[in-house]
């Protein structure tokens, strides 16, 4: 099935040819529903500054262009610069997987892949240290403030003050715009979006606030470069995600095209913020639930680190039961449970339905990760079942979505929760606080969790090991 340029559907064509048919019938009975689903189109107030004025056209060329928004040869350029100047490129894979790499490009990632370690523990030492004395922990809090702090240092080498409590500014206009950027009114009637009413006012204060923020990164980073230059003390080693996306020089705009970084650097808080947090929220809850896994899992983090407090880089990639347990955690409670949806590109059919050009179409991503024909009792947290000979075919398994609009930042997600579980596990105990069975059944009904899968609350108790 081929794409047009408003609406890509790869993901959808990818569908149609390597589902199995079971996975065909859940996407097709679950999944498929009408032209009221979201689209990329009216995720646009919260990405694009200008999106309440009527003159403000989106599609334009280079005005404001994030890759979330764009579709085509207009994405497809932006996907390829970003993700070569991110830690989400597949050269990092291979450096991970000892295959060759260019040259220039491995030392500057291998430094970044240092520095963003450096970054993540640091924040989760300041975190750990939060938790001792403290007999329970709101797991899904905590969380949240460590993936954005985490995140916060690795895209712009500075966090938000969520974890140390401070709370700037920032942090609280950032709130509204993940409170609201998913609105299902707004979403389904964007033109109330231009209308005074103070839920808009509000919202467009703290997108602007956002806005400014990360211009303001910018620009204080390219000042810094100045002076450095001058003072002849400027090496060109990325720190973060912004100096990798700046290149090397004095350009505001980096090596991306005019007015497309800072929705570029917006859009990596949104999609990898909540995200993250959810699902690390999830795995201290199946790991209070299930004690002989994080047994197990803690016996891996003992062996690897052996008595050093924090993993090294070589340290992530051994640990596979670990990697197993966030990988089954993903399955049973994707933080992205229905996927952003897609227009058809062209009439089709999908398993003896017929899908007219335009039919908005949203993938069920928590049907298909549990899907009874696919999946040996589904409902069982099992771990191993990731450890087993026989992996799962690629779309039957959909928690970073597949094809090439594949999440961009799985990778650094995957390296922070590792890092997390590796340094828990060797000083904490974590164990059930009350009904566990009732946290999974009370999922939060504010907006954003109607695409994101997001539990009211997870409490767990922590006891720290002698
Ligand atoms: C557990 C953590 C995460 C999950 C479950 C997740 C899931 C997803 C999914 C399902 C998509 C596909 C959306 C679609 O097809 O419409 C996606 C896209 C994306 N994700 Fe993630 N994500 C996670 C973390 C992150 C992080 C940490 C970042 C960045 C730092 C990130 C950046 C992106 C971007 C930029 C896209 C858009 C890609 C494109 O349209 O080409 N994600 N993610």
């Amino acid at each position: 099935m081929p794409c047009n340029a408003r609406c890509t559907s790869p993901l959808v064509a990818a569908c149609v040819k390597d589902f199995p048919k079971a996975d065909n019938d859940a996407i097709a009975s679950k999944s498929i529903q009408a032209c009221l689903n979201y689209t990329k189109d009216r995720l646009l107030p919260f990405i694009h500054r200008g999106s309440w004025d009527p003159h403000f056209d989106p599609w334009k060329d280079g005005q404001n262009a994030s890759i979330v928004m764009t579709n085509g040869a207009q994405w497809q350029a932006l996907r390829s610069l970003v993700s070569e100047k991110t830690l989400a490129q597949d050269r990092l894979h291979s450096l991970n997987q000892g295959k060759p790499v260019d040259p220039t490009f491995e030392k500057q990632a291998v430094q970044l892949v240092r520095t963003c370690l450096g970054l993540v523990k640091g924040t989760l030492t300041s975190l750990l240290d939060t938790w001792r004395g403290c007999e329970q922990i709101d797991a899904k809090r905590d969380m949240s403030r460590y993936a954005l702090d985490v995140l916060g240092s690795a895209m712009l080498g500075q966090g938000f003050g969520a974890i140390d409590g401070k709370f700037d500014d920032t942090y609280r206009h950032y709130q509204v715009v993940m409170a609201e950027m998913l609105n299902p009114l707004y979403l389904t009637f964007p033109v109330l979006e231009r209308l005074p009413f103070p839920r808009n006012l509000r919202f467009r204060k703290a997108v602007d606030h956002m806005y400014k923020v990360l211009e303001g990164a910018v620009d204080a980073r390219i000042q810094q470069r100045r002076e450095q230059m001058e003072a002849g003390t400027f090496r060109d080693e990325p720190q973060d995600m912004l100096d990798m996306m700046l290149g090397s020089g004095l350009d505001p705009k980096g090596v991306l095209p005019d007015g497309c970084m800072v929705p570029a650097l917006w859009i990596f808080f949104l999609a990898g913020h909540d995200t993250t947090a959810v699902s690390l929220a999830w795995t201290m809850h199946f790991l209070a639930k299930h004690p002989e896994v994080q047994e197990k899992a803690r016996r891996e983090a003992f062996d690897v680190l052996e008595g050093k407090t924090d993993p090294d880089a070589d340290d992530l990639e051994r640990v596979p039961y670990i990697n197993a347990v966030i990988s089954e955690s993903l399955r049973l409670r994707p933080p992205v449970y229905n996927l952003i949806s897609r227009e058809a590109a062209v009439d089709t059919e999908l398993d003896g339905y017929a899908i007219p050009k335009g039919t908005g179409i949203s993938l069920h991503i928590g049907a298909i990760n549990r899907h009874p024909e696919v999946w040996e009792n589904p409902l069982d947290f099992n771990p191993d079942r990731f450890l087993q000979d026989k992996q799962p075919r690629v779309f039957n398994y959909l928690p970073f979505s597949a094809g090439p609009r594949r999440c961009l930042g799985d990778k650094f997600s995957l390296l922070e929760q590792r890092t997390l579980l590796l340094k828990l596990l060797t000083q904490f105990q974590v164990l059930p606080d009350g009904d566990m069975v009732m946290q999974e059944d009370t999922y939060s009904k504010s907006a954003i969790s109607l695409m994101l899968l997001q539990p009211e609350e997870i409490k767990v108790r922590v006891q720290q090991l002698s």
